[in-house]
C-alpha cells in the first residue's frame, strides 16, 4: 500500500540574480508501507530538498505529493502539521538534541503535541522508547554527557516515540565512527521493522546505501534507480 507518492515533482526557486534553479524536477517516487529506501547523491544534487518534500516541510512546485492517496496541495496548513506531527519521524546527522534538557525530557517533547491519553503518559511512553533502545540507564542525562552514538539513540527514540509511519533519516550515520554507525542503522531497522514503518536514508555511505532494499541515486535533481551493490 502506498504511504507516499510522489508525481512529477520538481521544485524550482528563484536566485537573487532572478534566474531560476531547478532543484529537483520530474520526481516520480512510491513509498509503500514498510519500505526501505536509500538515497545517495553528491553534495548539493537536491537530496535535503527531496526529504523536506517528502517530510512534507516544503511543497513541490510541479507535480504533486499524495500521503495516503491524498493529494497534499490541497491541505491547510495545520492538516500538514497534524500529518507531520503524527506520520513523520525525522533523524538528522547532527541530532539535533535540545541541550541543557535531559534524554528523558527529549524523547517527551513530541508527546507534548499528542491531544490522546500519549499526553498524560509522557513519561511511561518516553521512557520506555529509551528502555528500547537501550538507554534505560541514561534517562537523567544531558546530551553533553552522551557519546555520538547515546545521542543518536535519543534522536531516534525521540524520531519515533510516537510511532510514525514514515521515518526520514538525512545522514544519520555521518557524525558516527564506522561500528557505532552500523549498530545505530540496525537499531533503527529493528524499530521501524517492529512499526512497520517505512525508512528512507539519505547518505554518502554506499555501504549504509546497500542496506536498503530500494536504492536511488540524485544526479542533478534526478532520482535514477540504482542496483548496483558497492560491497
Ligand atoms: N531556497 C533555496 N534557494 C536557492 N538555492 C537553494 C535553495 N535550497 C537549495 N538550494 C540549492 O539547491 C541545491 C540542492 O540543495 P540540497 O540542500 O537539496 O542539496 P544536498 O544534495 O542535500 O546537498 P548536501 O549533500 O551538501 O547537503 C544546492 O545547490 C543548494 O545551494
Amino acid at each position: 500500500m502506498a504511504l507516499l507518492e510522489l508525481r512529477g515533482v520538481g521544485r524550482t526557486v528563484s536566485r537573487v540574480d532572478d534566474r531560476p534553479l531547478v532543484i529537483l524536477n520530474g520526481v516520480d517516487l512510491v513509498v509503500d508501507v514498510g519500505d526501505r529506501l536509500s538515497i545517495v547523491g553528491r553534495s548539493g544534487s537536491g537530496k535535503s530538498t527531496l526529504l523536506n518534500l517528502l517530510g512534507l516541510l516544503d511543497s513541490p512546485t510541479e507535480g504533486e505529493i499524495f500521503f495516503d492517496d491524498a493529494p497534499t496541495r490541497q491541505f491547510s496548513a495545520r492538516q500538514r502539521d497534524v500529518t507531520r506531527g503524527r506520520d513523520v519521524g525525522f533523524i538528522f546527522q547532527q541530532f539535533n538534541l535540545l541541550q541543557g534538557r535531559t534524554a528523558l525530557e527529549n524523547v517527551m517533547t513530541p508527546l507534548l503535541y499528542d491531544t490522546g491519553s500519549a499526553f498524560w503518559r509522557r513519561r511511561s511512553i518516553a521512557t520506555a522508547m529509551l528502555e528500547r533502545v537501550g538507554l534505560g540507564h541514561r534517562l537523567a542525562s544531558t546530551p553533553d554527557r552522551l557519546s555520538g552514538g547515546e545521542q543518536q539513540r535519543v534522536a531516534i527514540a525521540r524520531a519515533l516515540v510516537r510511532g510514525p509511519r514514515l521515518i526520514l533519516a538525512d545522514e544519520p550515520t555521518g557524525a558516527l565512527d564506522i561500528e557505532t554507525g552500523e549498530s545505530v542503522m540496525a537499531l533503527l531497522d529493528e524499530i521501524a521493522t517492529a512499526s512497520s514503518a517505512a525508512l528512507v536514508t539519505i547518505t554518502h555511505d554506499p555501504a549504509i546505501a546497500a542496506l536498503a532494499t530500494r536504492r536511488f541515486r540524485l544526479e542533478r535533481g534526478v532520482l535514477v534507480p540504482w542496483a548496483e551493490v558497492l560491497l
